[in-house]
């Protein structure tokens, strides 16, 4: 057993639906057994009484919070961080196609994947839902890779038949029968679940989305994601392709592809009905408010959501985002609610905390085992500790409260503020310090 000494923070519940499930705890503690899951949680020093054995690691200084869990983020984009200036569509075809179709070399994968991995642990991510690459190949090595990381992903190949280079584009049959390749050897295996992606209906055919039901139906616990309603000119294409579908969503869902099991990406432009069904259904929204912002895809309308009922979670949508830092997600979703006006939901402290972390595990049905500290979860947690002499120090040092505090990371917390992270007790990253006072 070990304790985990600190000033913790999480969200327990959804703050949307019952304000005031922030718990924040000063000197507190989490028990840790040899499983890597929370045996007790509560004061250090009650704690400290009950298990006078147990070794303590000290961590006050710092907020130790859940770790971040990011439902929408692609692995064969992290070069292209950074491409600013265009829309959707043109990104795709200028900037992101080309890189993505690098990735049919396994070796130029397996470098890829570890510097995404690398990048999800530094930002405090430990639970990730990732669009693949359209590569079988590269989605071995990913999957071989995350087991190295010990990170929790939930991933599947990209699959793709039409509209964007023909070196991306696969057949149903194909897509069927690398799935459930790709299924059998790593869906449950580790911390590995598989997500079966078609990338968006733009560029999947009607057999594309079928092929991808049947893998749906053949494995009841794969989960499934996609992109929907994110950009305009995406959506009336969208639109012309499927003339006999009512809407976007309805593409998905004549292939029986919304479930409790779905997470779909940007909903910018949903309509009444696709939220009537989104909720009806159980699907997840995941989201993007940075790559929103970046593309110009829009506002993301979270009251309508939430109003209809649609459970939303965060994602960085790397590399359509600006990076991997679920703290800037954050901050940026509530600059999005606050340009919205009267139309915006606004996002304090807890809000965001929950967005970060408890509702995506919700959105992957993981809620019973990741998400927060409750006791029985596994001990998956990101320790945020600014250098000292930092804003953010600054800042922490003078909070009057447990919520400015969290707002502050919010604010002004950055990959460099994350000094360790955990996944089910096993450390995946810890900070080194730099160097300071050396010149020449
Ligand atoms: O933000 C996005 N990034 C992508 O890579 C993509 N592909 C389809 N639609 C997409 N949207
Ligand atoms: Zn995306």
């Amino acid at each position: 057993m070990r304790l985990y000494r600190a000033t913790l923070m999480h969200t327990p519940g959804n703050p949307f639906q019952m304000p005031g499930t922030l718990q924040a705890l000063d000197d507190g503690a989490l028990l840790v057994d040899e499983q890597g899951k929370i045996a007790a949680a509560g004061p250090h020093a009650e704690l400290r009484a009950a298990s006078p054995g147990a070794e303590v690691t000290d961590l006050r200084g710092g907020m130790l919070l859940p770790g971040f869990i990011d439902t929408h983020v692609h692995y064969p984009q992290v070069r292209v961080l950074g491409g600013l200036g265009m829309q959707l569509l043109d990104w795709l075809e200028q900037i992101t196609l080309p890189e993505e179709a690098r990735l049919a070399d396994n070796t130029y994968a397996g470098s890829v994947a570890r510097e995404f991995l690398s990048a999800l642990a530094a930002n405090g991510t430990t639970t990730a839902l990732v669009f693949g690459s359209h590569f079988a190949g590269a989605m071995e090595v990913f999957f071989s890779e995350a087991a190295r990381s010990g990170l929790r992903v939930v991933a599947g190949q990209v699959v793709s038949d039409r509209l964007l280079r023909p070196e991306l584009h696969t057949t149903p049959d194909r897509a069927y029968q690398e799935g459930r390749a790709l299924i059998e050897r790593w869906h449950g295996v580790g911390r590995s679940l598989y997500a079966v992606t078609p990338r968006f209906s733009l560029s999947a055919s009607e057999g594309i989305l079928g092929a991808c039901a049947a893998l749906m139906a053949e494995f009841p616990e794969v989960r499934f994601t996609s992109h929907i309603n994110e950009n305009p000119r995406e959506v009336g294409a969208v639109r012309a392709l499927f003339p006999g579908a009512r809407d976007y969503l309805h593409t998905y869902e004549q292939a029986g592809l919304v479930t409790p099991r779905s997470v779909l990406a940007h909903s910018v432009h949903p309509s009444e009905r696709e939220l009537g069904v989104m909720a009806a259904q159980g699907c997840s929204a995941a989201h993007c408010p940075c790559s929103n912002a970046s593309l110009g895809s829009g506002l993301f309308p979270l009251r309508r959501h939430l109003a209809a009922g649609v459970h939303v979670s965060l994602g960085t949508d790397v590399g359509g985002g600006s990076g991997f830092s679920m703290l800037k997600e954050g901050l940026q979703a509530y600059f999005t609610q606050q340009l919205l006006g009267e139309a915006g939901t606004p996002l304090g402290a807890e809000r965001l905390l929950y967005l970060a972390t408890r509702a995506g595990a919700e959105a992957l049905g993981l809620e019973d085992q990741v998400g927060d500290f409750s006791v029985g979860k596994a001990f998956d947690a990101a320790y945020l500790r600014p250098e000292p002499g930092g804003t953010l120090a600054t800042v922490l040092a003078h909070a009057p409260s447990a919520e400015r505090a969290l707002s502050a990371l919010f604010t002004l917390g950055t990959q460099g503020d994350v000094a360790q992270v955990w996944v089910q007790g096993e450390a995946v990253y810890r900070r080194q310090t730099p160097v300071s006072g050396v010149s020449g």
